[in-house]
């Protein structure tokens, strides 16, 4: 008889991510009799995968439901209306009925799908931002665009201002004041020496928030800053099933403990970084908005066309020189897709 073999520990980990893959695809699919359902109540979608999607009730109670036919393109984030299931021996205890109208709607590029919704009614983006490793303020005006495209608005936040040190102070306020003079907000944080963090709280409250912001700005670390306990249960799942994929792949809304959601996954955090006309990048300029259509050329590729509206605001002080270049530079960049390639996969 041959020897059993000792698995690797990759090995075993695998079989279990697979197990665990395998139990979340066999949720039932249950057909819901009238008599065994409750009363319909209201509830946020925590996660959707497959068929199947997490509820949480006014009562913070989370139900894993059915969704019924009909019911379409269910996102984390949504609201809905959904009832418990009375009994307690499936492996879903609910069932979604209908989904409520969605105040926002983010979606991203997808290859088969045109444009996949990822998740909804998102109140305000955080784009992170800070000097290490660098002040970076195309890929923000990018997420600005991005932003204004969908409706949700944008939240500057300069992250480890702990590095700035007297001499930086000084131009990073000159580069956040561009973006306070169009009328956005603009914050400083800290989780280094806790500076803002408070503050960002605040901001948080009552909404539904999403952070974004090129590898490194330090958004993990801020959400455990805000949300301990969040860092634990990841490095839980994630060490002892395949469990940890799932709950970094799928969208996931969380709870701040003071008040306020946070919706989050990789593909959320890239949100807003792929192909874009020079037309939409215009529109997300926002103060562009009174020139755009002035210029002397239908065509103008506002660069160094003569009889240009956005050079001449430009020379006029009413556009600042930074933002028509970064502009120019975002639109460059589209034809030699540099931003977007390095965000697909
Ligand atoms: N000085 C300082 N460093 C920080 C601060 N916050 C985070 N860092 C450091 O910055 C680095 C990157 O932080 P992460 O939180 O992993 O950044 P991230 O934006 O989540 O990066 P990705 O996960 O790659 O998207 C780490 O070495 C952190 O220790 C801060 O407030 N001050
Ligand atoms: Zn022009």
């Amino acid at each position: 008889m041959a020897k059993a073999k000792k698995l690797t520990k990759g090995q075993a980990r695998r079989i279990k991510a697979n197990q665990a893959k395998k139990l979340r695809k066999q949720a039932e699919d249950i057909q819901w009799h009238d008599d065994e359902l409750g009363l319909p109540e209201d509830g946020i979608v925590i996660s959707r995968f497959g068929q199947h999607a997490d509820i949480e009730n006014q009562s913070n109670e989370v139900f894993r439901c059915n969704i019924r036919r009909g019911v379409e393109s269910l996102v984390c984030g949504d609201r809905v209306m959904f009832r418990q299931g009375k009994s307690l021996e499936h492996s879903v205890s609910g069932v979604i009925e209908a989904v409520q109208e969605r105040k926002s709607i983010l979606s991203r590029p997808d290859v088969y799908d045109g444009l996949k919704p990822i998740a909804a009614n998102i109140s305000q983006i955080i784009i992170v931002t800070t000097v290490l490793p660098a002040f970076n303020p195309d890929i923000i005006d990018r997420y600005i665009v991005a932003c204004e495209q969908t409706g949700i608005k944008p939240v500057i936040l300069m992250n480890k201002s702990d590095l700035i040190d007297e001499e930086l102070a000084e131009i990073v306020e000159e580069q956040l004041d561009i973006y306070r003079d169009i009328g956005y907000q603009v914050y400083y944080a800290s989780s280094d020496s806790g500076q803002g963090i408070d503050e960002l709280r605040t901001q948080l409250n009552q909404q539904i928030s999403i952070f974004v912001g090129q590898s490194g700005v330090g958004k993990s670390t801020l959400v455990n800053t805000l949300m301990p306990e969040l860092g634990l249960h990841t490095k839980e799942v994630s060490e002892n099933s395949g469990l940890g994929q799932h709950t970094t792949t799928v969208a996931r809304l969380y709870h701040f403990n003071q008040g306020g959601d946070l919706i989050d996954s990789p593909g959320i955090r890239e949100f807003g970084l792929w192909h874009l006309s020079p037309e939409q990048v215009a529109d997300g300029f926002i103060e562009f908005s009174d020139y755009l259509g002035t210029c002397k050329f239908r065509d103008c590729k506002h660069a160094d066309d003569p009889g240009c509206a956005l050079i001449e605001a430009v020379n006029q002080g009413k556009i600042h020189p930074e933002r028509l270049s970064s502009y120019q530079r975002i639109v460059e960049s589209l034809s030699s897709n540099t931003l977007t390639s390095r965000f697909k996969q």
